[in-house]
């Protein structure tokens, strides 16, 4: 822990009451301190103060009363005051959320129907999927890149046990609609374990704030811990207070990436298998189609641009096309982009499996 530096806060001033009118919003706050959430328990938030500042520490706030309802999540870059010294027992207050880059929902599921902000100001986000072992699920790979879009992420498609099964069909899928990707496979026994393609891993990483999601047993544990290696004891500082385990918990959880030039974070999600979808809006997913997006232009009012839509410009393209090999070229555009379009909706799920593991709180 850096020792902390004297400066004015260090010099408690106390005006007798009533000697200024209490506004509920106090505006001032001029001694509040800038830092970064990262992790969530039980309504105390981990924070580190100052990021990567001279007077970086590990502290625990509560919300401000004046926050009211509004959501607190990993990744918000907040004002804290009050002891945000993070000796052992102190407690700050949040008392504003900066306005907020991007912003990833969770998938409603049967025990909450309302879909909830989980992570803030990430740029990028990385679908953990297995070659084998299990199975990868193109819909599920889908829904996260359709949710990505939405929310102006990058997709980076990471795909594990390569040893198990070839990439090249996925990789084939995925590369044109913009996807990063990233193949690893682990060798060796575990306490030896090498992971090839991690160092790609890592430049793809670098610099960013990138959230990880998968399914249980696609090896997403193997990855963080290669990337963090003390990754769930740096998270301590919500557990101090809580004294609960950090296995226990299902929110997300920001996690330094040590020995990179720029600062790097990943944000873990356990528990969390997809992205909210019902939000989305098309024309927010045309955004990351930049050429379909110039076509839709001339498409009729309200056009939803889905494979059924009457005088779709997108058809009008595909069929004008100049030659065959643009055509193709055209119209295996135009599918990916419904097919991100038609994951959204969430119905005909063909993937039982699927829908049970969504609905998991
Ligand atoms: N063959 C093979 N096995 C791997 C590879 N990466 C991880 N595994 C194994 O896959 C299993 C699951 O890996 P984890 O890293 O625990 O997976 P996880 O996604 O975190 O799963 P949970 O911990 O259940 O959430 C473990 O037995 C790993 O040893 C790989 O590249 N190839
Ligand atoms: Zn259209």
């Amino acid at each position: 822990m850096p020792t902390r530096r004297y400066d004015e806060r260090d010099v408690r001033i106390r005006p007798g009451r009533g000697t200024r009118p209490r506004t509920k919003i106090r505006p001032e706050h001029a001694d509040a301190e800038t830092a970064l959430v990262t992790g969530v328990d039980r309504g105390r938030y981990a924070v580190l103060v100052d990021p990567d500042g001279p007077g970086e520490r590990r502290a625990t706030a509560m919300k401000a009363r004046e926050l009211g309802r509004e959501r607190v999540v990993p990744g918000d870059r907040v004002d804290v005051v009050g002891d945000t010294s993070g000796d052992e027992g102190s407690l700050s207050r949040i008392v504003r959320i900066t306005e907020r880059r991007t912003v990833l929902r969770r998938t409603a599921d049967d025990t909450d129907p309302v879909e909830r902000v989980i992570v803030a100001n990430a740029d990028q986000l990385v679908v953990v999927t297995a070659l084998a072992d299990p199975e990868p699920r193109t819909r599920m790979i889908d829904r996260c890149v359709a949710a990505a879009y939405d929310a102006r992420m990058d997709v980076l498609l990471a795909l594990t046990k390569a040893d198990l099964a070839d990439p090249s069909e996925l990789v084939a899928m995925y590369a044109p609609i913009g996807v990063r990707v990233v193949v690893t496979r682990t060798e060796g026994p575990r306490d030896e374990r090498v992971i090839h393609g991690f160092d790609d891993l890592r430049a793809a990483l670098d610099g960013r704030t990138s959230v990880l999601v998968g399914h249980s047993g696609v090896g997403k544990s193997t990855l963080v811990n290669a990337l963090v290696p003390d990754a769930y004891r740096a998270t301590g500082a919500v557990n101090d207070v809580t004294g609960r385990g950090r296995h226990t918990s299902t929110s997300a959880v920001a996690l330094r990436v040590p020995g990179t030039d720029a600062p790097t974070w990943v944000i873990d999600t356990p528990g969390v298998r997809s992205f909210g979808l019902a939000h989305v809006d098309p024309t927010h997913l045309l955004r990351a189609f930049a050429d379909l997006s110039e076509v839709a232009e001339e498409c009729p009012r309200g056009c939803t641009h889905a494979a059924d839509a009457p005088d779709c410009a997108l058809d009008d393209w595909v069929t004008d096309a100049p030659d065959d090999e643009t055509r193709d070229a055209r119209a295996a555009r135009v599918e990916s982009f419904r097919r991100l379009l038609a994951s959204r909706l969430g119905s005909g799920d063909n993937d039982p499996r699927e829908s049970r593991e969504t609905a998991r709180p």
